[in-house]
């Protein structure tokens, strides 16, 4: 059966066509309505005589709270002052029967402002710090007095107000503050580079004051508005600052104050019926040096920028306690002096990945469980996951690193054997870390033989499979080292008898080309005179991916087509394929191990030799 919409349970079609983003349409009447919004509840909003804080005033007022409604009744640009914007607001707000009064303070002296709410209503619940003026002009051309003014009203305002509220929120154990940010600062905007800077300011105030008023019952958060307002009506283009209605952004300023929320330290941005929230991510980044005593040069930085600046795996810290732990790991991994045979890295699968892989593999459409990330049972298939580690070890050099000699020609390299065994079903959508270690090198005469040991981990940390890449580079053997490993898992004979079930397939003559998509470039597969160099008359087909076709052919014989029953296998590649080439898949079940071997039907080769395990569990194998 197939649910209508699993990854995005509960949201409409625009937000499934925003995959990924982490925002929802507001949505206006569809939830039940909050009885207790804000009921009850004393809320200070500043700048609230138009536009975006007369909206917050307003909506805050027809919910139950006592609004003190805040405004100077300056210009745009902060010069001037009238008493007449707010007390519009209060009359608005007392015309439909709500309770308010008027301020005419400036932020700057917040403590006037806070004072107005305790003596008209006795208390301060809500803070709501939106004052604002621009002072737009190109970085060259700012003043001190345009620089000044701008971080005064902006970011000392907000201090000044808060600075008096804390005291009240702290006695009585609650307090909701917003701050106001920008775009402008979030991303920075041409000509208000004092505005920006000032928006990004409340960014980290808020970020602090999270911290230090959680465990007080107050939270801090960042809304970061884009409304049709005085301060942009001159600046958006007119059809599109028309749908910038503040009202449409007051209801997620308004659910920000609420007792409900348990927010604090976000930073939510907010426009035109939008809701979304924004975070500051951080890559993995690259150790630039080998060990604690080394000095870092400026060609170390440059030959590890690309890792720096990686931003596939770049993730979330929640707090400066993280960040730090995960430097101390780094002092602990560069104390320890480099490890030439290990590696590192996480890749941000997603549910594209895994059907691609499927669809490389020759998995038809009847398969829908492989193809399609909304089927209920959508899973990958199991060889899937050896990827990861493969491509990880296309991309580093322990491999030919760890084989005497020099010359080493990656026309040579062919993929030799291979073990996987999955312990928990990875998520096909997330971080998936693979850990790559070199376990043996083998001296075969006819070449050298080079044993990964590849774990697997989740975001949880959880070791989610293990695979052995075992490399065969031809023509890099007789170094005079060990023959046989304790290390290597080996492969079982299959059973002499006549095969249980055979399943034959077809490859396509674009078979490598697309299979390549899913990581492993290696020019082998898709380029003539690269393949002539290993000796092959035409580019073969990736190992993975033959292999791709015959744990298909054993799960759609004895599983039902499930990867979820699969357990572990180990091949050996013996002989190449070529892409078009007919695989037969012959099976042989022994309890829950299922032998295979896969035989090109053109050449009669066996081109796979292994054993399966499934694992047997209530309707699985057959
Ligand atoms: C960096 C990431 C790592 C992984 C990268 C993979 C990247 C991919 O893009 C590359 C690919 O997908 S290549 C395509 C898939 N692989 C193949 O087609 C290889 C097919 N196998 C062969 O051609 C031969 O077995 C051949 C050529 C491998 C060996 O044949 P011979 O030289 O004739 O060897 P033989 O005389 O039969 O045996 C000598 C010793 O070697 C062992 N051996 C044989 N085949 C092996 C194999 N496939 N893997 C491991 N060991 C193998 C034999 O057992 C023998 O050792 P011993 O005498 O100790 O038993």
């Amino acid at each position: 059966m197939l649910t209508a919409d699993r990854a995005y349970h509960n949201r409409s079609p625009l937000d499934c066509m925003r995959a990924g983003a982490i925002g929802a349409a507001v949505r206006g009447s569809e939830g039940k309505e909050i009885r207790s919004t804000v009921q009850g509840r004393v809320a200070v909003v500043t700048g609230a005589g138009a536009g975006l804080g007369r909206a917050y005033a307003l909506l805050l007022a027809e919910r139950g709270a006592k609004v003190v409604v805040n405004d100077l009744g300056g210009a745009r640009d902060g010069g001037g002052k009238s008493s007449q914007a707010a007390d519009k607001v209060v009359q608005e707000i007392r015309s439909k029967n709500g309770t308010a009064v008027a301020d005419y303070n400036s932020v700057e002296d917040g403590h006037k402002i806070v004072e107005t709410a305790v003596s008209a209503f006795g208390r301060i619940d809500i803070l709501i710090n939106n004052a604002g003026i621009l002072r737009d002009k190109s970085f060259a051309r700012i003043s001190d007095q345009d620089w000044d003014l701008v971080h005064a009203v902006h970011l000392r305002g907000a201090f000044k107000t808060t600075q008096a509220a804390w005291p009240h929120f702290k006695k009585q154990g609650y307090g909701r503050i917003v701050m106001t940010a920008s775009n402008s600062g979030l991303l920075g905007n041409f000509g208000q580079a004092n505005y920006s800077a000032a928006k990004m300011g409340l960014v980290g105030l808020s970020n602090t004051l999270a911290i230090e008023g959680a465990k007080g019952n107050i939270h801090c958060n960042v809304i970061v508005p884009t409304a049709a307002s005085r301060l942009t009506e001159d600046i958006l283009p007119p059809e599109f600052f028309a749908e910038l209605k503040p009202e449409l952004i007051a209801p997620v300023v308004a659910w920000l104050c609420h007792e409900d929320n348990t927010d604090n330290g976000a930073i939510i941005e907010s426009a035109a019926g939008w809701a979304g929230k924004s975070y500051i991510v951080t890559s993995q980044g690259s150790v630039l040096r080998k060990r604690i005593g080394d000095a870092v040069s400026i060609e170390d930085v440059r030959d590890r920028w690309t890792d720096v600046t990686d931003m596939s795996t770049a993730k979330y810290r929640e707090s400066i306690q993280e960040a730090s732990g995960e430097l101390l790991n780094v002092l602990e991994a560069v104390r320890d002096g480099p490890k030439e045979d290990e590696i590192s890295k996480t890749f941000q699968i997603t549910d594209k990945d895994v059907i691609l892989y499927a669809l490389a593999v020759g998995t038809p459409i009847s398969d829908l469980h492989l193809l399609y990330e909304s089927h209920e049972n959508f899973c990958a298939l199991p060889a899937f996951w050896i990827n990861t580690g493969l491509v990880a070890l296309m991309e580093s050099d322990i491999i030919v690193k760890a084989i005497p000699g020099e010359d080493i020609s990656l026309a040579n390299l062919l993929h030799g054997e291979q073990y996987l065994e999955i312990f928990e079903q990875p998520a096909t959508n997330g971080p998936l870390e693979v850990r790559c270690k070199v376990a043996d090198v083998l001296d075969k005469g006819s070449g050298a033989v080079v044993i990964v040991d590849v774990e697997s981990y989740d975001q949880n940390g959880t070791k989610v499979a293990f695979s052995q890449i075992t490399s065969f580079f031809v023509g890099a053997g007789n170094f005079g080292g060990r023959r046989t490993s304790p290390r290597a898992i080996n492969a079982v004979e299959v059973p002499k008898r006549k095969p249980d079930a055979t399943i034959r397939q077809m490859t396509n003559p674009q078979q490598a080309a697309v299979y390549r998509l899913t990581g492993d470039l290696n020019p082998l597969h898709i380029d003539p005179d690269f393949a002539a160099i290993g000796g092959f008359a035409k580019p073969p087909l990736h190992g993975l991916c033959s292999l791709g076709f015959a744990v298909r052919h054993v799960l759609r014989q004895y599983a039902n087509s499930d990867p979820r029953l699969f357990k572990a296998l180990k091949v050996r590649f013996t002989k190449p394929v070529f892409p078009g080439e007919t695989l037969q898949t012959d099976m042989w079940q022994e309890g829950s191990r299922i032998h295979f071997q896969t035989k090109c039907v053109e050449s009669n080769n066996v081109v796979i030799g292994s054993n399966c395990n499934l694992v047997s569990v209530e309707n699985g194998i057959s």
